[in-house]
C-alpha cells in the first residue's frame, strides 16, 4: 500500500509574502507539490462547477462526439490520451473537455461550447471558473518569482503572463472500468508547462513519485483536502529553474468509483522563450537545457501524448 503525503499548505491570501515565498520554494524543491487555500475561488461556486462538468459527462456520447477535440479544444474520449507515452496500455481510461486561453481574441472563437439548449448555464459558468483560476494563478506566479529571488512581477515582465497559454481540463474517470492495478486512470507523467492548478474531488487515487529516476519508483498518495487546489510544478518551470523545482511524476490510480478533477494548465505564451534563470545558475551549476520556445516544447509533448489525429478519429470511431 502507497504512503499517504502530508503535502504543505500555502495560504495565498497570506501578507506575510516573504515567508510565504519561502514556504512554496521548499515545497517546490522538496515535492514539486502543495496545497493552496484562500485562493478566492469559493467553494460554493466550485461546487456550482463541478455540477455544470457532471452535466456534460452525462451527455450522450453522440452530443459529447460533436465537440470533439479540435486544436486541442473540446472533447476527448475515453482512450484518446496516453499521458505516458511509453506505457503498453491501449490509452488513459478518463474522457476530458479542453477550454483553450480567453485571453488571446485571435484564437477565442477555437473554442467548443456545448449548446445552450443542452447546457444553458455551462458556457458562462466554465468562462467564470477559467477566469478565477487564472487569477489565483497570476496570484501564485508572483510568489513563485519572489520563491526564486526575482522581481514579482518577472514572469510579467517576460511576457509569461500577459496572454498565458492557460487551458481549463475537465476530466471524468469512470468507475465500472474496474480497478485493474495495472491500468492508472492517469498514466505516470510530470506536466508539460509552467505549473498545474488541481481540483480533486474526493475520490483517491491521486500519487506522486517524488524521485522520478530512482528505481523501483516508490509512490505515495496525495489526498483531497476540501477547498484547496493541488498546485504541481510543470516541466517548464523545471527547466527554468534549472532542476531547482521538481516537475514531479504524477499518476492517477484506478478507485473502482468514478472519479472527477479539473486541471487548469499554465503555460507561458508560444513566442516564450524559457531559458535558465540567472537566479538558478552559477558558474559551477551551468544551464542543464537548452534555451526553448514555449511552444515548440509543447507541440512535441502534445504529439507524443496523443498520437497523430488519425489515431485519435479511429479511437473515437471504436471506443465509443
Ligand atoms: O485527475 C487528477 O487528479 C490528475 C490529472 C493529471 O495529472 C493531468 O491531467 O495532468
Ligand atoms: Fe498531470
Amino acid at each position: 500500500m502507497a504512503a499517504t503525503l502530508k503535502l504543505p499548505i500555502i495560504d495565498l491570501s497570506s501578507p506575510h509574502r516573504l515567508s510565504t515565498a519561502s514556504s512554496i520554494r521548499q515545497a517546490c524543491v522538496e515535492y514539486g507539490f502543495f496545497y493552496l487555500v484562500n485562493h478566492g475561488v469559493d467553494e460554493d461556486f466550485m461546487n456550482e462547477a463541478f455540477k455544470e462538468r457532471a452535466k456534460f459527462f452525462s451527455l450522450p456520447i453522440q452530443h459529447k462526439n460533436n465537440l470533439n477535440r479540435k486544436e486541442h479544444r473540446g472533447y476527448t474520449p475515453l482512450y484518446a490520451e496516453k499521458l505516458d507515452p511509453t506505457s503498453l496500455s491501449q490509452g488513459d481510461p478518463k474522457e476530458s473537455y479542453y477550454i483553450g486561453p480567453l485571453t488571446d481574441t485571435t484564437t477565442l472563437s477555437l473554442n467548443q461550447w456545448p449548446s445552450q439548449e443542452l447546457l444553458p448555464n455551462w458556457r458562462p459558468t466554465m468562462e467564470s471558473f477559467y477566469w478565477k483560476l487564472l487569477s489565483a494563478g497570476k496570484e501564485l506566479m508572483s510568489l513563485i518569482a519572489l520563491s526564486l529571488n526575482l522581481d514579482e512581477n518577472y514572469f510579467d515582465k517576460i511576457s509569461a503572463l500577459k496572454k498565458p497559454e492557460a487551458f481549463l481540463c475537465l476530466l471524468r474517470y469512470p468507475g465500472e472500468l474496474g480497478s485493474n492495478e495495472e491500468i492508472c486512470g492517469a498514466s505516470a507523467h510530470s506536466d508539460y508547462g509552467m505549473i498545474t492548478l488541481l481540483m480533486t474531488d474526493g475520490v483517491p487515487g491521486l500519487q506522486i513519485c517524488k524521485e522520478k529516476l530512482k528505481q523501483p519508483q516508490v509512490w505515495e498518495d496525495v489526498p483531497h483536502v476540501e477547498g484547496a487546489i493541488i498546485v504541481n510544478i510543470g516541466d517548464m518551470m523545471e527547466r527554468w529553474t534549472n532542476c531547482l523545482y521538481q516537475s514531479t511524476l504524477h499518476r492517477v490510480m484506478p478507485a473502482g468509483k468514478e472519479r472527477y478533477s479539473v486541471a487548469f494548465f499554465m503555460d507561458p505564451p508560444s513566442d516564450c522563450v524559457v531559458e535558465c534563470f540567472e537566479s538558478c545558475c552559477s558558474e559551477s551549476s551551468p544551464p542543464i537545457f537548452p534555451p526553448i520556445r514555449s511552444g515548440d516544447y509543447l507541440n512535441e509533448r502534445l504529439k507524443l501524448t496523443y498520437g497523430s489525429e488519425k489515431d485519435l478519429k479511429s479511437s473515437i470511431q471504436t471506443k465509443s
